[in-house]
């Protein structure tokens, strides 16, 4: 896709402006010419699952089974509800036959989709509802289809069918009037309620139109209608021909009423497995009689939940329960089902008949380009309506500009007192441009790491393309910053007054941000957690201060610590700047009352005093590219290494 059109569609997707309001007037409209529905024709899916375990690798080394041999079948217009006590093994057993188990899960047994054996396939031919939605807060509901809409479907998908998805969806998922909500945040606007978040999350499942949903507690925190209303979405697509497959928490009888088949699960075991009524009778066979006043699923459950003080008696029953069930009649008809459609998926494997997966069906995905565009685009939208690194950050720089100004005004000039002004205002440049921009960026990536980790599991973007768009969405801050505040605190001080010093000044205080974000972002990645790596960054900051020249002489190092110095951007970007200043300065005034004190009277001798060399400018400035690099690459080897999948 040309540049142009990316940014006429970034453009289209901003907040209710004239030009939107008149553009999503004409939807309508173009969906009556182009024709309802999606671009691409969905296969339809049946899922089978046979004998699937599922073990975790506990902290201790010993090894966990969540689910225990469990069997089913999922047929196209069904609805299956996964049902069973809190801990029973719902989302364990869903998330392993949708194939998105977390790391450090093993997952045996056969599942297979439409004849062939489940795999990474299963993210674009399958959408997975996840019972915690994560969105990125700052953005519109219109903003998140729209980019979710380019990073998720079909990259030969035109720009006016994708548009044309959007408002369908928003439409049909009753969320068309809250297109231009903020989703979330905390300065008091108004956005979308939870009911609205969930539909949200379904909308962003449903934009390429898969043939088999997985939805993990669609209703939970909705009020009785917001459920009945997410029940009835997830109907309707059933109705469509989509296989629909929940987990659900206790649903009231009009709720249950909406699927076709019932797995009940009781501590990672089946403990029934086929239609509502059929549960009833299966139940009533083993003497557990659900009373006229009972929900009858409430009852199941009760029947296979542990009665705390009767833990043992319980596991006993329900073991006797799973028991039962798999020498019942509906455990036998199940095993036929599952029998007949291995028969099936046999007999067109052999006929060549379908094709899973035929090369024109698989989803191109969007280009590198693309993504790392629409994300760039993302994060600029956060860091725009984010306060704490807008206008707050902007304003607190000016303040401090000026106050570390005014104390330098008229005193960092060519004198022997005024040497070491002009050396502090320097490092007051250096540290300002270092300590609170790294510090800032350190709670960025853990906080952003359980939506990364979701997305790039959807394999929706790589975590190089995440971390690129990231940087690139900040340097807009990352040049406007130390730029402004150079230019206070360097006339303020009344630093060397000619053009080339000013913005080599310039230039190194911008470098030095760059490199302290890219330091920051290194410890973020790799301590992923914010606490732990202020822990580790403080002794850090602390060693490249001292080695910097300013505190200690650098000669005076003892040698098994001064290799410290050659990390220290604060030390080459002090060297450096100090030779702005003081290369080729003569005369510098002598008039002090100590006579003892011998005077320095020309820049060589300040510089010399530092143990800083004017013919290292060069090097040091490419010192300074190579730590910005370094640390760079390795933010992103930690972020990789973090993110990585098994
Ligand atoms: N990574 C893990 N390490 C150890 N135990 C785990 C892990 N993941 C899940 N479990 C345990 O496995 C069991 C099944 O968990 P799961 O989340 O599948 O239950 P659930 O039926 O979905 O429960 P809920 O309805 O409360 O969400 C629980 O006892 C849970 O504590």
């Amino acid at each position: 896709m040309k540049k142009t059109s990316i940014a006429f569609e970034m453009f289209s997707t901003n907040t209710k402006s004239e030009k939107d309001s008149m553009f999503d007037q004409q939807i309508p409209e173009l969906e009556e010419v182009l024709g309802p529905g999606s671009t691409c024709t969905k296969l339809p899916c049946t899922l089978v699952w046979t004998d699937v375990t599922v073990h975790t690798k506990l902290k201790d080394g010993k090894i966990k089974r969540l689910v225990n041999s469990v069997s089913g079948i999922a047929k196209p217009g069904t609805m299956t509800a996964l049902m069973g006590p809190s801990g029973a093994g719902k989302t364990t057993l869903m998330t392993a036959i949708a194939h998105r188990s977390p790391v450090g899960t093993i997952v045996d047994g056969n599942i297979i989709m439409n004849g062939t054996p489940v795999g990474d396939f299963m993210h674009q031919e399958s959408g997975y509802m996840h019972q915690d939605d994560l969105f990125v807060n700052n953005l519109t509901v219109n903003e998140h289809l729209t980019i979710m809409a380019r990073l998720r479907m079909d990259s030969r998908t035109s720009y006016l069918a994708r548009k044309r998805r959007v408002n369908q969806l928003l439409r049909q998922l009753c969320l068309y009037r809250s297109r231009f909500t903020q989703i979330g945040g905390l300065d008091g606007k108004k956005t979308l309620s939870g009911g609205e978040r969930k539909r949200l999350a379904f909308a962003t499942e449903l934009l390429t139109d898969p043939g088999l949903l997985f939805c993990d507690e669609p209703t939970t925190g909705l009020d009785s209608s917001s459920a009945q209303q997410m029940m009835s979405l997830l109907r309707s697509n059933a109705a469509q021909g989509k296989t629909v497959i929940c987990t659900i928490h206790q649903p009231n009888t009009e709720l249950m009423a909406q699927f076709d088949k019932l797995v009940l699960l009781a501590e990672g075991r089946v403990a029934f497995a086929g239609t509502a009524n059929q549960a009833l009778t299966f139940f009533e066979s083993l003497g557990y009689h659900c009373p006229i006043t009972y929900n009858p699923t409430d009852y199941f459950i009760k029947v296979l939940s542990i009665t705390p003080g009767f833990e043992t008696a319980s596991r006993n029953a329900i073991k006797s329960v799973c028991d039962r069930f798999a020498v019942s009649d509906p455990a036998k008809e199940l095993d036929m089902e599952i029998q007949l459609e291995f028969h099936l998926m046999d007999s067109l494997d052999s006929t060549n008949a379908v094709s899973p997966r035929d090369e024109h069906d698989t989803l191109q995905a969007p280009s590198f380009l693309t993504k790392l565009l629409w994300l760039i685009y993302r994060y600029l939208i956060i860091i725009i309506r984010d306060p704490r690194v807008q206008l707050v950050r902007i304003l607190q720089k000016f303040a401090i500009a000026v106050t570390a100004g005014l104390c330098f005004m008229g005193t960092a000039n060519h004198t022997q007192t005024g040497i070491q002004d002009v050396q502090g205002a320097l490092f007051i440049i250096i540290a300002e441009n270092t300590f609170i921009p790294m510090y800032s960026v350190l709670h960025m990536f853990p906080e952003e790491f359980p939506l990364l980790n979701r997305e790039l599991k959807a394999g929706l973007y790589s975590a190089t393309v995440y971390y690129l768009a990231r940087m690139i969405a900040l340097l807009p801050g990352l040049l406007i910053e130390p730029t402004l505040f150079t230019l206070v605190v360097y006339f303020l001080a009344g630093l060397r007054g000619s053009v080339y010093a000013f913005c080599f000044t310039v230039f190194l205080a911008t470098l030095v941000l760059n490199v302290a974000i890219a330091c920051g972002s290194f410890f973020s990645c790799a301590f992923g957690s914010m606490p732990l790596a202020i822990a580790y960054l403080v002794p850090f900051d602390y060693a490249l201060m001292i080695t910097s020249g300013i505190f200690v002489k650098l000669s005076s190092i003892p040698k098994y610590v001064s290799w410290i110095r050659y990390m220290s951007w604060l030390m080459y970007s002090n060297e450096a700047m100090s030779i702005i200043q003081w290369n080729g300065i003569q005369n510098i005034t002598c008039t002090t009352d100590r006579p003892d004190i011998p005077c320095l009277d020309s820049g060589d001798q300040v510089l010399d005093t530092y143990d800083f060399v004017p013919s290292n400018l060069w090097n040091d400035v490419l010192a300074l590219f190579g730590l910005y690099l370094l640390f760079h690459s390795l933010a992103l080897i930690a972020l990789r290494y973090r993110t990585r999948r098994k």
